[in-house]
């Protein structure tokens, strides 16, 4: 049905193919001039590697464990809305192809398969018992008790983790929606999370409530009622990064939402320094926007991100193949990955340090936290 794919392109390029160009821009847009949108990407592009060689890396593992769950890949899956847009069986075929490339999947609050099948989904395809973990991540809802509700459906679902998005008090991205008149799911599609939580609107892209009221106190309160560990996504201000860690969040996902909320933010990239030198080691950081190849992937981990995430590529993969494309898709990254640091040097993800990645001309590791040079004495000089 569908012809080999070798990059995360290829997907991109076979999905535009098939789908209605009114959900190709729903997927591929981003807030206003989609400057950010382009600057993840090129960010990326933009970091030059410094390999190391002879350091016989024969054997390579780039399995991570994150709150106590393992992955076979430090590549998450980002929430993405409405994957039965461009597959019938929408998030429950991502969850299977995740659940067998061992890759934890985010769960977006505006899945249009409900969490707990997409919990089964992914333990049915997983070897029993490595089902590998599965998070949520939602929007604070106004009404608390809606929030809470939430919470309960992703724990009884057996997600082992809450991601919380708090780049949108208001909705980006959307002037490609407006000029094409996307503002609805199509008849027979809606949020599936959010059914029988409240009354009326089903089936409207809006029944997500965004808003602007919420502060640290909320997040508080989150964090004391639910014992999983919670990640904050879209803390881009290494302030807030530091008010994270005080309000006792577990972990943060460093998004600028693929560039769909607030334009002209800098790419995750260029931030990831700050922003490591900002939570000091406290808790983790997992970076997604713009990660296309397994070189990406390395910068990241290599500027001390402990896993990233992947958007656009996913709906790409499964628009292309359903679950098998995803599949093919985790499976081509991993590959990339393994491959990537194969010519680093490097055995496993704790070989990645800041001194592979250069700035180019002159240029050193980049970021304030890494003094030029620092790491080469790393495992000891020759003299
Ligand atoms: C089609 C689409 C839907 C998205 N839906 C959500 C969502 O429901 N919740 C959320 O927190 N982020 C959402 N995001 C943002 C992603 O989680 C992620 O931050 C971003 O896509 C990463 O950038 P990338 O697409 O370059 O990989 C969405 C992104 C896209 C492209
Ligand atoms: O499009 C998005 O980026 C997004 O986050 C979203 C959230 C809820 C419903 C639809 C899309």
């Amino acid at each position: 049905m569908s012809g080999v794919r070798f990059t995360v392109y290829d997907f991109e390029e076979a999905a535009r193919a098939r789908l209605d160009p009114v959900h190709v821009d729903f997927i591929a847009g981003g807030a206003r001039d989609e400057i950010t949108v382009r600057a993840n990407e090129a960010a990326f592009a933009r970091l030059q590697l410094l390999p190391r060689v002879l350091r016989g890396s024969f054997e390579r593992d780039v399995c991570v464990t994150l709150f106590g769950g393992r992955a076979s890949l430090p590549i998450l899956l980002s929430p993405t809305a409405f994957h039965k847009l461009v597959d019938p069986e929408g998030e429950a075929a991502t969850a299977r192809a995740a659940a067998a490339a061992g890759a934890i999947m985010i769960v977006s609050m505006a899945s249009t398969v409900a969490v707990g099948e997409v919990a089964a989904a992914a333990r049915a395809a997983a070897e029993p018992g490595q089902a590998p973990p599965l998070w949520f991540q939602l929007y604070l809802q106004p009404d608390p008790g809606i929030t809470e509700a939430l919470v309960r459906r992703a724990e009884e679902a057996g997600c082992t983790a809450l991601v919380v998005t708090v780049d949108s008090p208001v909705l980006g991205a959307g002037e490609r929606n407006r000029r094409n008149g996307f503002h609805d799911l199509p008849p027979g599609m809606r949020c599936e999370n959010l059914v029988d939580l409240r009354d009326g609107e089903r089936g409207h892209i809006r029944q997500i409530a965004m808003s602007p009221e919420f502060s640290w106190e909320h997040v508080g309160r989150l964090r004391r009622c639910t014992d999983l560990p919670v990640l904050l996504k879209g803390v881009l201000h290494p302030e807030d990064a530091r008010l994270a860690v005080r309000h006792g969040v577990d972990g943060l996902l460093l998004s600028n939402h693929g560039g769909r909320q607030l334009d002209t933010v800098p790419p995750t990239l260029e931030l990831l320094p700050e922003l490591v030198a900002a939570v000091a080691g406290r808790i983790p950081i997992v970076l997604d926007g713009g990660i296309r190849r397994g070189t990406d992937v390395v910068k990241a981990l290599a500027l001390g991100a402990i896993a990233v995430g992947i958007g656009r590529p996913v709906m790409w993969a499964l628009a292309e193949g359903g679950e098998k494309g995803v599949r093919r898709l985790l499976h081509l990254l991993w590959d990339e990955l393994d491959e990537a640091l194969a010519l680093c040097g490097a055995s496993g993800l704790a070989d990645l340090t800041p001194d592979l990645v250069r700035v180019p001309g002159w240029g050193s590791a980049p970021g304030p936290t890494v003094t030029p040079g620092a790491d080469t004495r790393r495992g000891g000089g020759i003299g």
